[in-house]
């Protein structure tokens, strides 16, 4: 996929950039297209909760909030890391969304919903990683997909690309080591449980082997013109 995605750019046919809203706005058709939030006379503004990561992954996250924000709904968005150490087109995205509204480091992610009704979200938008990810996740995010997954959080979940915590190659969750006690942390949490996997230009073998099926829900393969 990256060789794909490296050609086309290097080809001067299409910028990382243009991809990378391709990709956001595939995700964001497929929201509207689904009706995944319920605007409805007693919830007239649907909310979505997007969760974005240090890479590109978090970078069409962004898009996809911009784009749902545009649509009438009500976006907050999380960042896990630095936005100044974020790749150049998920900066130019962040950015972007930034004139539209805050982002919350994701550390302040349980003070944030602690007042919140159960099932304060229509929609959860799983952004963290992509193909990019090399490690288990780390516990902010096991904290986001713990509430996702006890169903107190949203009603329903969009991954981008692939859920996070799945590594895209091989289908498996990335299981940190047992603490030095020789406990393991709790299987829920470790990786994002989508209702609805949105991926780009091929499914990947994730999405068909391992855990993947049991984490990725319905997978939709976008065209992004690769
Ligand atoms: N390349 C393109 O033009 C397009 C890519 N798309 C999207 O981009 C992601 C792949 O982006 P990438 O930045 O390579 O990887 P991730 O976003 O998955 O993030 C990885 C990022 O995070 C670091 N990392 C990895 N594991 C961990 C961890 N356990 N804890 C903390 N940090 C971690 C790693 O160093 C990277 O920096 C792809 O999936 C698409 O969603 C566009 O969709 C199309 C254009
Ligand atoms: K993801």
């Amino acid at each position: 996929m990256r060789a794909v995605e490296q050609a086309a750019i290097a080809s001067g046919r299409v910028t990382g950039l243009e991809l990378m809203e391709r990709a956001g706005r595939a995700v964001a058709d497929v929201i509207t297209e689904r009706r995944l939030g319920t605007s409805n006379d007693t919830n007239p503004t649907a909310r979505a909760l997007v969760i974005c990561g240090p890479g590109n992954n978090g970078g069409d996250g962004f898009v996809v909030a911009r784009l749902l924000h545009i649509r009438g709904w009500q976006v907050d968005v999380f960042l896990y890391g630095d936005p100044d150490t974020l790749p150049p087109d998920a900066k130019v995205n962040h950015d972007l969304w930034s004139v539209l509204g805050p982002v919350h480091p994701l550390a302040s992610f349980p003070a944030f919903c602690e007042p919140l009704a159960p099932l304060p979200f229509d929609l959860l938008v799983d952004a963290a990683f992509g193909i990019g990810l090399t490690r288990p996740l780390p516990q902010e995010f096991r904290t986001v997909f713990t509430h996702l997954s006890s169903g107190e959080l949203a009603r329903s979940c969009v991954a981008i690309d692939i859920p996070s915590g799945l590594c895209a190659d091989t289908g498996t969750v990335l299981r940190p080591a047992a603490d030095p006690a020789g406990r393991w942390p709790a299987a829920e949490g470790l990786a994002c449980k989508a209702d609805l996997t949105v991926t780009f230009h091929t499914a990947k073998p994730g999405h068909l082997t391992g855990d993947g099926p049991r984490y990725c829900g319905t997978v939709i393969v976008k065209d992004i013109g690769l």
